[in-house]
This record gives C-alpha cells, structure tokens and sequence, in this order.
C-alpha cells in the first residue's frame, strides 16, 4: 500500500509550490489515474515518486515504512512519456538487460510474453516495433527489474485509437500483479479501468470517482480544467 501524506515540493526558485500538501492511498492491484492539464504538476508528481526528485515536505510511505528517494527507485518503475525515444539497445534484447547484463534468457522471455511481445525474435531492433509494440517493450524493461509500482507518464499519448485499446487491455491485465499509478491530461479510456481517480490541478490533487468522471466525459463540459 503507497500512501502520501501532505506531499509538498516547493523548489525555492518558485514563488508557489508545485505540489500542495498532496494525500493519496493507493492498495496492491489497484490502478490509480491522476488527470489534469498541462502545468498542473503530474511529471513533478511522478519523478518524486520515482526517486528521481526530492520532496520539499510530507511523507512517502509502503505499509508502515517511509521511503527515502533510494527506496523508492528500487520500488517503482517509470515509463516516461513517449519512452520509444529513449531506448538505447541495439536489439530488443539489448534493451532489455540495459544495467542488468545478468538477466537471463528466461527472465528477458518471461518479461516479453507479460506484455504479449513472446513471439518477436530478441535480435529485433526496437526501432522496427509498431508504436503500440514500442510501448509494450517500455513496459518489459521496467516489469524485468520486478518493481511494487509501475509509474506511467501519459501511456496512450500519440497511439492510434487500435493500439490505444491494446495497450489499455494489456494495463488492465497489469493490474494483476502490479499497482499502477497513471499520470494524463486525457483519461480517454484510462477511466474504465481505473480504481482510484484524482484530478490534479496547480498542484493540487482532488479525489474523484472513475465512474462520475467518465460519465462526465460523455457530456461536453470536462470536469478538468484546461
Ligand atoms: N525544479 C523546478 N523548479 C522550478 N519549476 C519547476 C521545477 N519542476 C517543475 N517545475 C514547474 O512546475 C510546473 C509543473 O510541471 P510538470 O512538468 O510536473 O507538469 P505536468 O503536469 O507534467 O505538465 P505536462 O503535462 O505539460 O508535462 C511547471 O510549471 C514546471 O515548469
């Protein structure tokens, strides 16, 4: 179980805080959803939960444990925003053990079947993978490293409508096995399979039920703020 409690980053440099007193629980298998516009604080959000940035005040905790920035980059794995521009490997392969060169063969499989990629020969580059393709093997790289939480930066963005319903069905699977925590301006389909729903808007994060919320997607007024 993740929780925030009064989760604040103020950075000096600026006049108000990114993060406002920030409260979230998130349970084992559940996916999270945080929506909100651009400038509203999610990437700040996620790179703090990632351990790649440090909170200005506030708690990060696992059950009972607080976590400090090391923890938390063993515990979640991020998939940034269009990740397919920051592979590195050569070969599927490659990518794959990037930082781990002692992962065996059966665990690079095992990583590849969970996201439905079994099938694709490990000498492929990543580069030649259809989009939807490309952000499955995103996806493997950090599933590979056994993470407690996966931390997704607008996962659909710039997916045709087909690999975005893949890619969701694959996150709903996900679920399974992994919490999942979200970060978009477009819920889109996200909401169907979402378990807790916050909007996020400068800085400040709000609970929201999935359901409502998708039911206001229907009609033409958003509940985000653009
Ligand atoms: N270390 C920092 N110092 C100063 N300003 C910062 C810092 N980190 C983030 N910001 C500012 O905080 C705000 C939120 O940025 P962030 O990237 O988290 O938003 P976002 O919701 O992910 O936006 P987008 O959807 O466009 O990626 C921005 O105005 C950004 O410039």
């Amino acid at each position: 179980m993740l929780y925030l409690k009064n989760l604040i980053y103020h950075p000096t440099a600026t006049p108000t805080a990114i993060l406002k007193s920030i409260n979230l629980e998130l349970a084992p298998q559940q996916m999270g959803l945080i929506i909100g516009p651009s400038g509203s604080g999610k990437s700040t959000l996620l790179e703090i939960l990632a351990g790649l940035a440090e909170k200005t005040s506030g708690d990060i905790l696992w059950r009972e444990q607080e976590l400090t920035p090391a923890h938390l980059q063993q515990l979640g794995g991020l998939v940034f925003q269009f990740p397919e521009r920051h592979f590195c490997g050569a070969t599927i392969l490659e990518e794959l053990r990037l930082g781990h060169p002692e992962l065996g063969t059966e665990k690079v499989n095992q990583a590849l079947t969970e996201v439905g990629l079994g099938h694709l020969s490990l000498q492929t580059s990543p580069h030649s993978l259809s989009g939807g393709q490309q952000r499955r093997l995103a996806l493997a790289v950090q599933l590979i490293r056994q993470p407690y939480l996966l931390l997704l930066d607008e996962p659909t963005a710039g997916l045709d409508w087909s690999m975005r319903r893949q890619l969701v069905n694959l996150l709903a699977r996900l679920k399974d096995h992994w919490s999942l925590l979200i970060v978009t301006h477009d819920a889109g389909d996200l909401l169907a399979i979402a378990d807790r729903c916050w909007t996020l808007n400068h800085g400040e994060l709000q609970s929201v039920d999935p359901q409502v919320l998708e039911m206001n997607a229907k009609q033409p007024q958003s509940v985000v703020q653009s």
